[in-house]
């Protein structure tokens, strides 16, 4: 190899080199449009390649030697199909305008190694190959042998001429040059490929930045962070509102430096210093100051922030206003679990108590009791006097309780006018626990023994406040173990309870088994009472009345039950039973049917136009909102004149909702249906109401007749009700008449009709036949 030639491989390899260089000065890879990256790629490899060739070594004529194989084996490799495509149509141009003997070799010389380094780079790229200093070696060799296989192709008096000239550098020298050249251009393209990745993560970090601080901004919830030394680092909006800094004013403070306006949360520094040192996360729920004095809760949540390296650089707290939450929740409690108008526990939340009670006290063997107490005649009061005073009577007894017992023990309201004591740990010794719990009970009674005021709020012209005495019946179940279920125990207290009732009420008694038995009985005396009715088992007796001076005015009838196995039930032992199993409605329809049914007899038989049945109507079957339409239907079924029919209605029922009462009577009354009074005497009917009733009579209550020749109390009773039914234009009738002296006592005072067993028992309506025929018709006065 001459000098000239040394140095125009030298050119070569120089161009080579600053095909790096070139690209990487251009910065061609910020070029976005790839279409124009590998125009402009193609054109600037093309160039090159041109000048490699113009600087070319003359082996022979014709035949030129230089590294333009070396360039486009490289382009292929890294830049791609187009910009080879292009440097390459460029190279094979130029070799095709010089022209000579090696024209043909030249152009192989430019398309194989062009192809064989861009098929090269898609091997590397789908097996995932690294391109190290070996594989562009050994790459660099392949396209040395591929060139010196073209150079075969040569005329063959050059052939070997030329290969032997050219050998020892295409061999040793030109894989070389490739493997550097080739791995100046990976570092470059490695580097622009990480310097773009950091661009493009520093993008994607941005956007994430803003995304988050817009997210945090807007957020509600009061977010700050801190550094390790407790110096805040930033907030969000609701925290620069909360602390009336900016985040920019906050930053670098601690929270000792924000002027006392504010507390921003109960965990202290020395708190903060110990979740950041054990890394945990801390919540809490407190109660903190607004700058505007407005009390708020909050959930407060601290956690420290680490580095991806695990370097701890703070603390973020984030707090949340929970005191809308925590006060729905609160009311959702209390509405599950207290009594809304006494605000004590309710039965879920005492049987949930009575429960960890029964389960604890197995394991203590102590004593505990309860008690379930039951105010007596309630009903008479909120029937009479309104519900609102029935409402404040139930707060101020429950306050009462309440105060009678220690701040452990429990008071829950079952609800009317039910109350329960859980009195907890009265030792445990049984006898010394009933005494204990006895004393509670009677400091409970005598509580609620004391008067009460209730004010009368319906009432203006009136005194505004009214005294009332109320007493309570108390029934005492004690426990120690979990043999007794909860429901048990309540059950024990509430047959206790109807034991202090029966004893005659303002009276604590201990659970009783055969007062359990009886109750059970009751339960079993209502289940077969469902059936009375179609077993035929019930009859009507019929018990005469009287007039001193107009002879047999009728009857009243008086319903019996006579039972299979248990023979005749009195109606005392099963009409309360029917009335507050709400069975009384069909079997009161069943007796108004068969009073009409004997009117219609009685319709038909001479003397006896005028007579008339009472029938007793039950509260329940009057409140009823189709009684009248019921009352009409059975008239006209039974085709009777209502003229016969008499209903006996007792005060009590009379008082509540009085208007709805008269309204209802009224329409009885327009189809030709009288009313009596029964019990008069026994209720609280005032005289203002009274007036308004629409009765035909008033019955003497017989507890008054019974005395009232021997209790003067009795008599002025008996003498007030026969006047004030004179100066009310009522009829009135005595019922319990058993002895002449009665008799003569009440036509003495002016009362001339009666009920009693003077003239008959109540009997069947035969035996009410046999009677009345003994009778006179016209009956005979007795009295002399
Ligand atoms: N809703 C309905 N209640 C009814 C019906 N039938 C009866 N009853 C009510 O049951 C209660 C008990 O009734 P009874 O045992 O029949 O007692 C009545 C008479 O037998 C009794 N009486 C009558 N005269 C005398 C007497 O001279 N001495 C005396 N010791 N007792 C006597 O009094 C009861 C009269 O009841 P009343 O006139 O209704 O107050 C009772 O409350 C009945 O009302 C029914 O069909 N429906």
């Amino acid at each position: 190899m001459d000098t000239s030639s040394f140095i125009a491989l030298l050119y070569n390899a120089a161009l080579l080199i600053s095909l790096g260089v070139i690209y990487d000065a251009l910065k061609l890879e910020s070029i976005k449009n790839k279409k124009i990256r590998d125009l402009i790629s193609g054109l600037l490899v093309g160039m090159l390649g041109l000048a490699v060739m113009n600087t070319s070594w003359e082996l022979a004529p014709g035949m030129f030697f230089d590294t333009r194989w070396v360039l486009i084996s490289l382009c292929g490799l890294f830049f791609g199909l187009i910009p080879t495509l292009i440097a390459g149509a460029m190279m094979v141009a130029l070799r095709l305008h010089i022209g000579g003997a090696g024209i043909l070799v030249g152009s192989l010389c430019v398309i194989i190694p062009g192809s064989l380094g861009y098929i090269f780079a898609i091997i590397l790229k789908r097996k995932n190959l690294q391109l190290d200093w070996f594989k562009l070696y050994s790459f660099g060799m392949l396209i040395q042998i591929t060139v010196l296989g073209c150079m075969l192709l040569m005329p063959e008096h050059l052939r070997f001429k030329v290969i032997g000239a050219v050998i020892q550098p295409v061999i040793f020298v030109f894989p070389v040059c490739t493997m550097l050249v080739g791995l100046i251009l990976r570092r470059q393209r490695d580097r622009r490929k990480s310097e773009y990745d950091l661009t493009e993560s520093q993008k994607l970090l941005n956007r994430e930045q803003s995304l988050m601080r817009g997210l945090i901004g807007s957020l509600p919830d009061l977010i700050s962070f801190k550094d390790v030394q407790g110096r805040y680092l930033g907030c969000n909006h609701a925290f620069e509102q909360y602390v009336g800094l900016t985040e920019q004013e906050l930053k670098g403070k601690m929270d000792q430096e924000l002027k006392g306006n504010f507390k921003p949360s109960d965990i202290t520094g020395l708190d903060e210093q110990e979740i950041i040192a054990s890394g945990k996360v801390y919540s809490q729920d407190e109660w903190v100051v607004y700058p505007d004095g407005s009390k708020v809760l909050h959930e407060t949540i601290k956690k420290t922030f680490d580095g991806l390296d695990g370097t701890r650089y703070g603390l973020m707290s984030v707090s949340r206003d929970i005191t809308e939450r925590q006060s729905h929740e609160d009311q959702i409690q209390r509405l599950a679990f207290y009594d809304s108008l006494t605000q004590l526990p309710n039965r879920r939340m005492l049987q949930d108590r009575l429960q960890l009670m029964v389960t604890t006290s197995s394991r203590d063997e102590r004593f505990n009791a309860l008690f379930f107490i039951d105010l007596d005649h309630f009903k008479t009061l909120n029937d009479t006097k309104g519900h609102n005073m029935g409402d404040q009577l139930l707060i101020a007894v429950a306050a009462r309780i309440q105060d009678s017992v220690r701040g452990e023990d429990i008071v829950a309201r079952l609800g009317g006018d039910e109350f329960v004591a859980l009195i907890s740990n009265l030792g445990e010794d049984e006898a010394t626990a009933g005494h204990v719990a006895e004393k509670v009970a009677e400091k409970i009674r005598l509580s609620i023994c004391q008067p009460y005021k209730l004010s009368i709020k319906e009432n203006v012209d009136a005194n505004n406040e009214m005294t009332f005495h109320c007493t309570p019946s108390i029934g005492i179940s004690l426990f120690k173990s979990n043999l007794t279920s909860p429901d048990e125990i309540l059950k024990q207290a509430d047959v206790a309870m109807y034991q202090a009732k029966a004893a005659g009420r303002n009276a604590i008694r201990f659970f009783d088994p055969a007062m359990q038995i009886a109750l059970e009985e009751n339960a079993a005396i209502l289940a077969e009472l469902h059936q009375a009715i179609d077993n035929g088992e019930l009859e009507l007796y019929y018990q005469i009345q009287i007039d001193e001076t107009k002879g047999i005015q009728g009857a009243e009838v008086l319903l019996r039950w006579f039972h299979p196995i248990r023979g005749m039930v009195s109606p005392l032992d099963f009409i309360p039973l029917a009335e507050e199993s709400g069975l009384i409605i069909p079997i009161g329809r069943w007796v108004l049917e068969s009073a009409c049914h004997q009117l219609k007899v009685w319709e038909n038989m001479p003397n006896r136009e005028n007579w008339q049945i009472s029938v007793n109507v039950s509260a329940l079957q009057f409140k009823q909102e189709n009684f009248v339409e019921t009352v009409q239907e059975i008239i006209v079924s039974k085709n009777i004149n209502p003229r016969g029919l008499k209903l006996e209605l007792t005060e009590s029922m009379v008082l509540e909702n009085v208007d709805v009462i008269i309204e209802k009577m009224q329409r009885l009354n327009q189809l030709g249906i009288d009313f009596s009074m029964d019990d008069f005497g026994t209720g609280y009917s005032s005289l203002s109401c009274l007036k308004r009733l629409p009765l035909k009579q008033l019955k003497i209550d017989q507890s008054f007749v019974r005395d009232i020749t021997t209790d003067p109390d009795d008599a002025a009773i008996v003498q007030t009700i026969i006047n004030l039914s004179r100066s009310l234009n009522y009829d009135v009738i005595a019922e319990g008449v058993e002895t002449q002296e009665q008799r003569q006592f009440l036509f003495n005072n002016g009362c001339s009709q009666y009920q009693g067993y003077l003239f008959s028992r109540p009997v069947p309506i035969t035996e009410f036949e046999e009677l009345v025929s003994s009778m006179s018709v016209n009956f005979a006065p007795a009295l002399n």
